[in-house]
């Protein structure tokens, strides 16, 4: 007999899963093959291509090579389409980005469980979804391009210190650059003045960091491959990974809390520097309103992630801009005769002479073309399956665009190896015509929000520190200039190891206008 109360129900649910069941069999989809790529091992499948350590940008580069501009991965039910050229990064990634902008679900740092990392409280890692979407247009809303020159007298101001630190103790050009950068993001974010040395903000931030690289690569905890070992109780024999990810979530709240905290103090007191979180709590709703706390949780969260996403970032590009003039000197004499005919001999180069260093833009953007600093980027994922150029990209496909390779294309630059700033020039302007470097920055809707103040702080650096300085080779054994350096070959963003190079100021007129500078005057 027909159980007339759940007969409604039934033939629902009859209706639909034969609805799911054809449209698996009969969709496009079903009957698309994947988008090519090198035949794996048997039940493994990629996995030594996807798992590859050394140099993973250069291996896909070959790949790239045999298979053109799109090619999938596959192991163990995880899928990687690797993107090598812009056009189809833009068709992907940029023109299809509501499905395109997901992160890899990583369960150890972001999982959806009590014993995990709580990453994802960085919007950088965050899936796609109300929570990003409130973060990051918060973050925008303070260093989008309109309205990032509130902090151009910070980053000026903090380059004169810069410029000084280098004339006392040059061979710590590798410490005062990074200080430099990290007390222009701490000053605008939070208003502080970081501590030269020990300081609690960066150790944090740091230790952080570290926790990314530890867990931050899927399969370094059994957990990311079995998460039901998430079920398993504290006490039993191979839980250690959960006190790992207690220690990590702590020190990453305490790192997002206390430089906010301090504002707060500060704001009560009447004593805090105009910075993005004093705007940020200025204009919430007020204190006890139903909206106030979710917009302070945003806030916080989505300014914790400047250090850890900017400072590594943005001091790859400086230090080789750095390790680029010691090697290049006749490229810093055309930048030092641009300076000294726009801006002055002796003079500090601001921001209102930037539209007319041509060079100097050259070499900001062949410094980042030369360096490709996060050469895999940040890997998207799919959130929805998609068809594109008669193939299927099922949904949590993780997407790696292969910056490197696009920016080392020999059909869009000449001796792509080559440090060359003049392939950006034409007629005394920057040639539209030759392929945008900024793919440094990524794509679509997770493109990089802090790449104006990057670009403004790594314009500063370039343009200050030239017009002060001369940067050379150190001698080798035999006298010849000669600078030895070498890069990381794993990691997501690449910074030259340790190099020696020799910065002195231009003439002894420069050395005594660099001794009058006062850094508080030019805040
Ligand atoms: C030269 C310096 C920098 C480079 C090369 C760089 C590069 C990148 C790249 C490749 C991504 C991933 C984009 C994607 O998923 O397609 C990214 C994301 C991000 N960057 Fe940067 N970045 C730099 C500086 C900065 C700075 C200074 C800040 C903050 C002040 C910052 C904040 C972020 C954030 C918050 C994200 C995550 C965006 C999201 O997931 O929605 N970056 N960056």
């Amino acid at each position: 007999m027909i159980d007339l109360l759940h007969y409604p129900v039934t033939v629902t649910g009859v209706l639909l899963f034969a609805h799911f069941v054809l449209r698996r069999f009969l969709s496009r989809s079903s009957r698309l093959p994947l988008p090519p790529g090198p035949k794996g091992y048997p039940i493994i499948g990629n996995i030594l291509e996807i798992g590859q350590q050394e140099q993973p940008w250069v291996v896909y580069s070959d790949i790239a090579k045999e298979y053109g501009d799109m090619f999938m991965l596959k192991s163990l039910g995880t899928n990687v389409l690797v993107l090598s050229s812009h056009k189809v990064a833009n068709e992907l990634l940029e023109q299809r980005s509501t499905i395109y902008s997901g992160r890899p679900y990583l369960p150890m740092l972001c999982g959806q469980f009590y014993h995990r990392m709580k990453y994802d409280e960085y919007f950088a890692n965050a899936q796609y979804g109300p929570v990003w979407r409130r973060r990051r247009r918060a973050f925008h809303q303070h260093l989008n391009p309109t309205v990032v020159h509130h902090h151009h007298h910070i980053i000026f101001g903090e380059a004169v210190q810069l410029l000084q630190d280098l004339a006392i103790s040059p061979d710590r050009f590798r410490r005062h650059v990074q200080h430099y950068i990290n007390r222009v993001i701490f000053r605008s974010f939070y208003g502080v003045k970081i501590a030269e040395q020990d300081d609690p903000y960066i150790t944090l931030g740091m230790k952080t960091m570290e926790g990314f690289i530890e867990c931050g690569v899927p399969g370094t905890f059994l957990v990311d491959m079995i998460p039901a070992l998430k079920y398993v109780p504290d006490w039993f024999p191979g839980t250690g990974w959960k006190r790992v990810a207690e220690y990590y979530r702590q020190i990453a709240a305490d790192a997002r809390q206390e430089p906010w905290n301090n504002v707060v103090e500060k704001m009560k007191e009447g004593v805090a520097e105009p910075s993005i979180a004093s705007a940020m709590i200025e204009s919430m709703s007020p204190v006890g309103s139903p909206a106030r706390e979710q917009e302070e949780d945003d806030a916080r969260d989505a300014l914790g992630v400047g250090y850890v996403a900017g400072s590594d970032t943005t001091l790859a590009a400086a230090l080789t801009f750095v390790l680029l003039m010691a090697k290049h000197p006749e490229v810093q004499k055309k930048a030092q005769d641009e300076l000294d005919s726009v801006v002055g001999i002796g003079q500090l180069p601001s921001f209102e002479d930037k539209p007319k260093l041509i060079y100097i833009e050259a070499i900001l953007r062949e410094t980042m073309r030369w360096l490709r600093m996060v050469p895999l980027g940040l890997p998207h994922a799919t959130t929805e399956e998609d068809i594109y150029n008669g193939y299927v990209i099922p949904e949590g496909t993780i997407v790696v665009a292969n910056i490197y390779h696009m920016l080392n294309d020999p059909a869009a630059y000449d001796n792509p190896s080559e440090f060359i700033p003049e392939r950006h020039i034409k007629d005394g302007k920057i040639d539209k015509d030759v392929l945008d470097p900024y793919a440094v920055f990524g794509f679509g809707r997770r493109i990089c929000p802090g790449r104006h103040m990057a670009l403004d702080t790594l314009y500063t650096l370039i343009s200050s520190t030239l017009s002060m300085f001369d940067v050379s080779a150190p001698k080798d054994e035999d006298g010849n200039p000669s600078v030895k350096y070498s890069y990381p070959t794993r990691g997501a963003v690449i910074s030259p190891n340790p190099f020696d190079c020799v910065i002195r100021p231009r003439s002894a007129r420069h050395d005594e206008f660099l001794r009058t500078l006062d850094p508080s005057t030019k805040d």
